[in-house]
């Protein structure tokens, strides 16, 4: 599991973790993990060109010592300082000391065009708003492609906000984060997030005075403990039976993809509820699924999927399903009858568009501001929110979040959402919570999806559908379940 912190939290640790070390010890453990990083990227220490953009604050101190102790083993290191009235004292000397030069504005581009990795210093945590002035330029260069070496943000890229995932202006592009004690939202919640490349994370020893995380990151081994354990005694019934309400005349595929999901989701049965010709399309595909008209018709079940394909009609079965007092969830058509707040246990599936119609902004309002707009939806309708996209956000109304680690441009095809509603929905009938329901359901699905993109380029949701039990096969090995 990753752990992301706030910067508040993030500070306060720190503070109290320097009350217990030497001056300066705290920065020095992040620069060891920084140039051990830095090292293995390069192709050699020795007579690598290395070029620090250094900001105000103990970011760049961190850069301009990893650049001190690179020039140390013999790399050839060039600084430019943002704000040189500013810049970290001990770092700057300690640089200058190993042998490091400074730049002046006008020959940044060259020495950028030149370097074998550039460390990226200007802002970490403390960063507020946007890059200005020469810290946008040198940002944009790099974005242009503009140097050939390897672009290292030291602890966030510049410029995004730390907390939001949010970027609010000009940022760097970074191939590599090196972060230090623990995870940062714009490290996992686009679009920020698709500025921080591949992770590093630095343990500084700050974990003991973290507070529990509000919002994390899973991995196989947490999915792994979260799935429903069919058990010797388990029968249909005690494995829950999930009810599926989706697809139309219009949309019957809808239907048999949510079946399909919710077939491979863990429920011991799955009951379909809709007009008998498209029941006629998911009983061909799925036999084993049970069928009935609507949602009074199909017999007792533990959890509603909703709103898959449903097309303009049925808000009286939508509303039966949502009255019949069972955890439930609402997916695509379905979200247009959203109660005024949910009393019972609720998880909503939108996409950004979807979310955008229900909170009345703009889409790329949502976009822009996943984690916000998620947590908002969550407490606004007392519900857990999985909202879809580049990165999938789970929010729960108590202010806690999942980021799903597993998502795949593969799945952004019609009907992968069908699948998921159906295996989210399947596992809320198996007895997961709303929360863990839609962070498991996220997560096997996007495992499922690249699985389905590696064998078939431009797989289909019914490729991904057809991965999902090696998926979970592979996950329930992973604690042994077999
Ligand atoms: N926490 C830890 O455990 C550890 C932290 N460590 C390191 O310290 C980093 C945090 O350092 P930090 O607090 O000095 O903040 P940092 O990000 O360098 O910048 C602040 C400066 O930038 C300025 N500024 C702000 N926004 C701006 C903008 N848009 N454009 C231009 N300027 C802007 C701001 O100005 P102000 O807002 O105060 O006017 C201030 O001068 C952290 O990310 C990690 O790398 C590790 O060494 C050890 C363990
Ligand atoms: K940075």
């Amino acid at each position: 599991m990753i752990a992301v912190h706030t910067v508040e939290e993030i500070r306060a640790a720190e503070k109290a973790l320097m009350a217990q070390l030497p001056a300066g010890a705290l920065m020095q453990r992040a620069v060891a993990g920084l140039v051990t990083v830095c090292a293995r990227l390069l192709d050699g220490v020795y007579g690598a060109r290395v070029v620090v953009l250094a900001g105000a604050g103990s970011n760049g101190g961190d850069a301009l010592w990893a650049a001190a102790r690179l020039a140390r083993r013999g790399a050839h290191a060039q600084a430019f300082l943002l704000a040189p009235e500013k810049a970290h004292a001990e770092g700057l000397a300690a640089f200058r000391a190993a042998g490091g030069r400074l730049v002046e504005p006008a020959g940044a581009a060259d020495a950028l065009a030149e370097a074998d990795l550039v460390l990226d210093g200007i802002l970490g945590i403390g960063g507020r708003g946007g890059l200005r002035g020469d810290a946008a330029l040198l940002a944009g260069l790099l974005r242009a492609g503009r140097t050939a070496g390897a672009v290292v943000a030291v602890d966030l890229p510049s410029g995004v906000d730390p907390d939001t995932g949010e970027t609010p202006g000009a940022h760097v592009i970074a191939d590599h984060t090196v972060t230090f004690g623990t995870g940062k939202a714009a490290l996992v919640v686009d679009p920020a997030a698709a500025a921080a490349g591949v992770l590093h994370p630095v343990d500084i020893g700050l974990e003991p005075y973290l507070p529990e995380p509000r919002l994390t990151v899973l991995d196989d081994a947490d999915v792994a403990v979260l799935l429903p354990d069919p058990g010797r005694e388990s029968d249909k019934y005690s494995r829950g039976v999930v009810g599926v309400l989706a697809g139309s005349g219009q949309f019957p595929g809808a239907a048999v993809l949510a079946v399909g999901g919710a077939l491979h989701g863990g429920a011991g049965m799955v009951r379909y509820a809709g007009p008998e010709s498209v029941a006629t399309e998911v009983r061909a595909r799925w036999p084993e699924a049970i069928a009935g008209l609507s949602p009074d018709a199909v017999g007792r079940v533990q959890a509603w999927t909703v709103g898959s394909g449903l097309g303009d009609g049925r808000g009286d079965d939508v509303h039966a399903a949502l009255g019949a007092g069972l955890p439930v969830l609402v997916d695509a058509d379905g979200l247009r009858w959203l109660p005024e707040r949910f009393t019972g246990p609720a998880v909503l599936t939108p996409h950004a568009g979807e979310l955008a119609r229900l909170l009345g902004v703009e889409r790329a309002e949502v976009e822009a501001r996943r984690l916000h707009h998620a947590r908002q939806a969550a407490q606004r309708w007392n519900a857990v929110v999985l909202l879809k996209g580049s990165t999938t956000v789970v929010a729960a109304p108590d202010g806690r979040v999942r980021v799903n680690p597993t998502g795949t441009s593969a799945l952004a095809s019609a009907g992968t959402g069908d699948v998921l509603a159906g295996l989210a929905g399947s596992l809320l009938a198996g007895g997961l919570s709303p929360f863990d329901a839609g962070s498991v359901g996220a997560y096997l699905h996007g495992l499922a999806g690249r699985r389905a993109a590696a064998s078939s380029g431009y797989p289909s949701a019914g490729d991904a559908l057809a991965e999902l039990p090696g998926v979970v096969r592979s996950l329930r090995g992973v604690v042994g379940g077999g």
